[in-house]
């Protein structure tokens, strides 16, 4: 069976990683393989963050049939997407069959990781207010699933309450895939109720995708997606640290943002440097790669 990539994200405090322990130690128990991956773009931290995973998910760490890599740290967001991309594939190669991206920060990562999920499950405490509502217009359209987590004892009508919000804000969006409604669960990560049958919510999507092409077809268009995104991004990293672009940017900057000269036209002068002086620096890393054999695979810098 091809692995199944389940993307979670919420805000903090949704109970991320309390869900993700108590969920992961389900499929554990059923026998499968389970990878937990966490993207979080926003944190500069350094050699803070293994410890802090281990502490997040106790039970899951020391469970031989899991394994949580700790979130990579700093760097901008095309670089740890790039990296927890290609973790997935070298976790496939590990007979991880389950392999859970989670968000950590709040922005543009969950984005980037609706792209390399075949489900993104969107988690979200039960409680509302202006942040919500914000979060909700944002993310709630990549979902294709909800869950309301913490719906236990107390928190049961207010859990309550924020599922029929949800289910009638998502009247208005239109869903990522044709013929399912997105659907909004309840369920409590500390008790464990509602987890089975929110998995199997996640595997019936995944089979209804399947069975009519459209996980293929939502996985051909993320390649090309990040076939695309490591180009640009390859691109004006190269632009970026060109010497004549460099000598020539931050009079053309300002010149831009004083009015002298019309955006377009700076551009155009400055691509035209780059594409004049780019020809020696193409030969140079290809003869660096036709040395190394395999230099186009590096790390992020
Ligand atoms: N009542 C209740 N509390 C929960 C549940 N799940 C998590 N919590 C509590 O909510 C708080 C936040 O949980 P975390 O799992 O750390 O959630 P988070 O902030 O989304 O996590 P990270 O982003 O992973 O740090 C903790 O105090 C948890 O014990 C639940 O199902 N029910």
């Amino acid at each position: 069976m091809t692995p199944s990539h389940p993307g979670l994200s919420g805000p903090p405090g949704a109970g991320k990683s309390t869900f993700i322990e108590t969920l992961g130690k389900q499929l554990t128990g059923a026998g499968h393989r389970v990878a937990v991956l966490a993207v979080d773009p926003s944190s500069n931290t350094t050699g803070g963050s293994l410890l802090g995973d281990k502490t997040r998910m106790p039970r899951l760490t020391v469970d031989p049939a899991a394994y949580i890599r700790p979130s990579p740290t700093g760097g901008h967001l095309g670089g740890v997407t790039r990296v927890t991309n290609d973790t997935i594939l070298l976790c496939e190669r590990a007979a991880y069959d389950v392999i859970i991206v989670e968000t950590v920060g709040v922005g543009q990562s969950e984005i980037s990781v609706s792209e390399m999920v075949d489900v993104f499950l969107l988690l979200m405490p039960p409680a509302g207010g202006d942040e919500l509502q914000g979060l909700k217009r944002g993310i709630v359209e990549l979902a294709d699933v909800i869950a309301i987590n913490k719906s236990d004892g107390d928190l049961v009508p207010a859990a309550r309450r924020i599922q029929a919000e949800y289910l009638s804000a998502l009247k208005f969006v239109r869903p990522r895939l044709a013929g399912w409604r997105v659907p909004v669960l309840r369920c409590s990560a500390r008790t464990g109720d509602g987890m089975t049958e929110l998995w199997q919510t996640l595997t019936a999507f995944r089979e209804r995708m399947t069975a009519d092409g459209q996980l293929a077809a939502r996985r051909r268009r993320q390649r090309a997606v990040w076939l695309w995104s490591q180009i640009e991004r390859a691109v004006v990293d190269a632009f970026r640290r060109h010497p004549a672009v460099r000598s020539r940017l931050p009079r053309l900057e300002r010149e831009v943002a004083t009015g002298r000269l019309p955006p377009g036209v700076a551009a155009d002068r400055l691509v035209q440097l780059f594409l004049e002086g780019s020809g020696r620096g193409g030969e140079r890393r290809a003869e660096e790669r036709s040395r190394t054999g395999h230099s186009e695979e590096g790390t992020p810098r």
